[in-house]
């Protein structure tokens, strides 16, 4: 009898340990915490598990869910137990600025290093460290570059016409075109000629488009929200063996391929390097082992050959290599996504766009970058793309430094996490009346009031931890959308899709959710 009782004694005792713990626990954090006088809700205040559940239960929903704590409890509000989210715009400059003192929070960026297990540029947290790694590939994204390029990004851009082209205008049955993979294939093969110089051509791959390889970056973005609240699945997620983790994630097989393939990148240009052998082109795998001495300046650590002292390992250029990749696949190719779609729905817009570029340019051949950057209607659909369709939505979390910081009034200690989220900031709807509204002539009118709004569109953030592809980025989205405006006035979007369907989640990248469930973007010719 007495071992039947013991066991269920000394489960009650450590039932009874674990809610005192609990309780304690709750109480201190809710009101003797230095954040206790911050408003928010109780479960927040105490515990992460509502932002856990907010992105991955409703599948990165918290993006949605934050206005409507904010409208309740004001623009302070604490969403964890050391997490403060801040959505008054103008408090943007004082975080996120060229020469911030505010670190990014470890919490949140170095357990997204969990795949990879390699801090990456998006994820390093000393100011220095950062510096040294940024400097290295600032240089090879300048505008300078992209523009030595551009033939490149064009030639991908009219590909995309071809196929569309092929696709809906030589059909008789106007079978619809899924525009959703295509756009992301484009945004693939721009990225991995522009970075490896070893394009993908998932262009070329009928009818997916390599969709496998987005699909791919999406499962394992939903592994973020887990490492971010129980660390202790880092560990777990790297004990399971390849095998268990393709059948957790189908798609990781493929991943694997993708990685495979710029680690075999990284070790032939170091091949070629030791050689000596000159590249037609440098690739950021150059950048990475040898970068350009002129992209520092003295005292960066130079050594008297102008060699950099501090080499990076494999691991640390292959990680930086395949961030690249996975940065610039998903926000290029939604963002173009959402401009292509807004366009089509939007007869009036759809007019006066390809009006436009046909206007200015007789001969689509004729396009450039820089002319193209002029055109009112092409430029306030790209704008209004970005801020509907930021492919960084949710919050970048930092550290508060030394010496606490004030926002709206509330003084926040240092080492408390402080964030804002570019949603917040493009759903403002004093800068942005009717703020859900695609309007592109928000960007057209007076320049000072063009230029003032200007300032609360972030979608690639600002200062020294701003997006570094912002140059191709915009390249590739003026050279497509031009190419596609320019080429065909009768494109329409397919039946049984529509607003609702571009409905935007985050999983740090920011997704149409919709596409998971089969009610993809795609377009037919008007008939
Ligand atoms: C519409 C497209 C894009 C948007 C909206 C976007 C947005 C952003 C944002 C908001 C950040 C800052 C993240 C943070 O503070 O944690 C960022 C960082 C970064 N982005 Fe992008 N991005 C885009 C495309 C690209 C492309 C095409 C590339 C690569 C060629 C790229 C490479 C990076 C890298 C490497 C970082 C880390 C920079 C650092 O910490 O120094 N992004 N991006």
């Amino acid at each position: 009898m007495a071992f039947i009782i013991l066991p269920t004694l000394w489960t009650l005792y450590l039932v009874a340990l674990f809610i005192l713990y609990a309780g304690y626990s709750a109480i201190s954090q809710r009101y003797f915490h230095p954040l206790s006088k911050v408003p928010g809700p109780f479960l927040w205040s105490i515990s992460n598990l509502p932002i856990w559940y907010h992105q991955v239960v409703r599948g990165g929903r918290l993006l949605q869910h934050l206005p409507e704590l904010h409208e309740k409890y004001g623009p302070v509000l604490r969403i964890s137990p050391t997490e403060v989210h801040i959505s008054d715009p103008s408090n943007y400059d004082k975080i996120y600025n060229v020469g911030t003192r505010f670190i990014k929070d470890s919490d949140f960026y170095t357990r997204m290093e969990g795949p990879v297990a390699t801090p990456i540029l998006l994820t390093i947290l000393s100011l220095d460290e950062h510096r040294f790694r940024r400097k290295m590939i600032t240089p090879f994204f300048s505008r300078q570059s992209v523009l030595d390029v551009e033939d490149m990004v064009w030639a991908k851009a009219n590909k995309l016409c071809d196929i569309i082209a092929s696709k809906l205008y030589t059909n008789p049955t106007n079978i619809p075109f899924p525009a959703h993979k295509a756009v992301r294939a484009v945004a693939v093969d721009v990225i991995t000629e522009y970075a490896y110089a070893r394009c993908w051509n998932f262009l070329d791959h009928d009818p997916d488009y390599g969709d496998w390889y987005p699909e791919a970056i999406h499962s394992v973005q939903t592994l973020f929200p887990w490492f971010q609240a129980f660390p202790w699945t880092i560990p777990l997620f790297r004990a399971i063996p390849y095998w268990g983790k393709v059948a957790i994630f189908p798609a990781y097989k493929r991943w694997d391929v993708s990685l495979k393939a710029v680690q075999v990148a990284v070790r032939e240009v170091r091949r070629e390097l030791a050689n000596r052998i000159k590249p037609p082109r440098r690739t950021i795998i150059h950048e990475l082992i040898e970068p350009l001495a002129s992209a520092f300046s003295e005292g960066d650590g130079l050594r008297d050959d102008g060699k950099t002292k501090k080499q990076l390992t494999d691991q640390d250029v292959f990680a930086d290599a395949v961030n690249t990749n996975g940065a610039g696949t998903e926000t290029t190719g939604a963002t173009e996504e959402r401009a292509l779609f807004e366009v089509l729905w939007n007869p009036v817009v759809y007019r006066a766009v390809t009006k436009e570029v046909r206007e200015a340019f007789r001969d689509a051949g004729d396009m450039r970058l820089v002319e193209l950057e002029k055109l009112p209607w092409l430029t306030g659909i790209i704008k209004e793309a970005l801020r509907l369709n930021p492919g960084v939505p949710g919050r970048l979390p930092r550290v508060v430094p030394p010496g606490g910081a004030t926002f709206n009034g509330v003084y926040l200690p240092p080492g408390t996490t402080v964030s804002m989220s570019a949603w917040d900031m493009h759903h403002d709807p004093i800068t942005f009346p009717n703020p859900t509204v695609f309007d592109p002539t928000r960007w057209i009118g007076p320049e000072d009031e063009v230029r003032a709004r200007e300032r609360y569109l972030v979608a690639f953030s600002r200062g020294s931890r701003g997006c570094v592809g912002q140059n191709l980025v915009m390249c590739e989205l003026y050279c497509s959308l031009a190419a596609i405006f320019h080429r065909f006035d009768d494109l329409a979007v397919a039946p049984g899709f529509g607003p609702e369907d571009m409905e935007m989640t985050e999983l740090v990248l920011g997704y149409h959710p919709r596409d998971n469930g089969g009610r993809r973007f795609r377009i037919v010719r008007k008939t």
